[in-house]
């Protein structure tokens, strides 16, 4: 059974003492039942909530992460300094990370195997642009994506993986793919992963969707065959309406 996961991405928000208030909002407001409930939040911030976060069952990630495991790469984080923070996942390929940090799928790919070597789940995020749906070409970009994404990654180690289908043109506009529309390109990743892989892997990997989620659309996308969770921007940003998020 796929636990549902709702993942908040914090993006570049929040001081330590609005990021501590929104944690003390959960020692007393849990988030909802066999759910489970994530905030990805900016690098400075991942210490002292994670010590604020024991209180909570709400648990905490990073937002990207450099491959190499240490060296001069001024500005970035490795993947062994998020797992001393007590930060479990790592958001990687982000669309804001590959269109103003020129992320590329290799780059991405490279994250991803040194995430799973640490023992931080990767949360793979894929997307199409508005041309590209336009164009019709939203199978094949993100296809592409996942591919590129996962190479070398072993049906062992994949169902570990999380993806995140994030149409660009759906984030931070209000605007969401239709509940039928998202879900018919996160079946078609898991249809992916059944080819690359086997029936396991796509049975047990987790595929959420991502693009203006809101507490009151999130029980229509949830009650989809193939979206087991959601990855949250604006609408995780207030304690309540997170919750709200957590329980559908
Ligand atoms: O990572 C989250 C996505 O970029 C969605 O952001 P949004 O919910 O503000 O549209």
């Amino acid at each position: 059974m796929r636990v549902p996961l709702i993942a908040g991405n914090w993006k570049m928000h929040k001081t330590l003492d609005e990021a501590l208030s929104f944690v003390r909002y959960f020692a007393e407001n849990p988030p909802g039942e066999n759910v489970e409930a994530l905030i990805c939040a900016p690098a400075p911030l991942l210490y002292p909530l994670a010590d604020a976060m024991k209180e909570t069952a709400v648990a905490l990630g990073a937002q990207n992460m450099h491959h190499a495991p240490q060296g001069a790469f001024t500005g970035e984080i490795s993947s062994a300094m998020i797992k001393d923070t007590g930060a479990s996942y790592v958001i990687l390929g982000h669309s804001e990370r590959r269109q103003l940090f020129a992320e590329t799928d290799a780059s991405v790919n490279l994250k991803v195997t040194k995430a799973l070597e640490a023992g931080i789940t990767p949360i793979l995020c894929c997307g199409e642009s508005l041309e590209e749906r336009e164009e019709g070409r939203t199978g094949e970009v993100v296809k592409g994506q996942v591919i590129k994404g996962l190479e070398g990654i072993s049906e062992v180690e994949v169902p570990r993986v999380v993806i995140a289908y994030e149409p660009i043109w759906a984030i931070g506009t209000g605007k969401t793919a239709s509940n039928g529309d998202a879900n018919e390109v996160c079946a078609e990743i898991r249809h992916l992963i059944k080819e690359l892989y086997n029936d396991e892997a796509a049975a047990t990997l987790r595929i959420l969707y991502g693009g203006s989620v809101k507490p009151s659309t999130i029980k229509g996308l949830m009650a989809e065959s193939d979206i087991d969770g959601a990855l949250v921007g604006g609408a995780s940003l207030e304690a309540d309406s997170f919750l709200g998020l957590t329980r559908f």
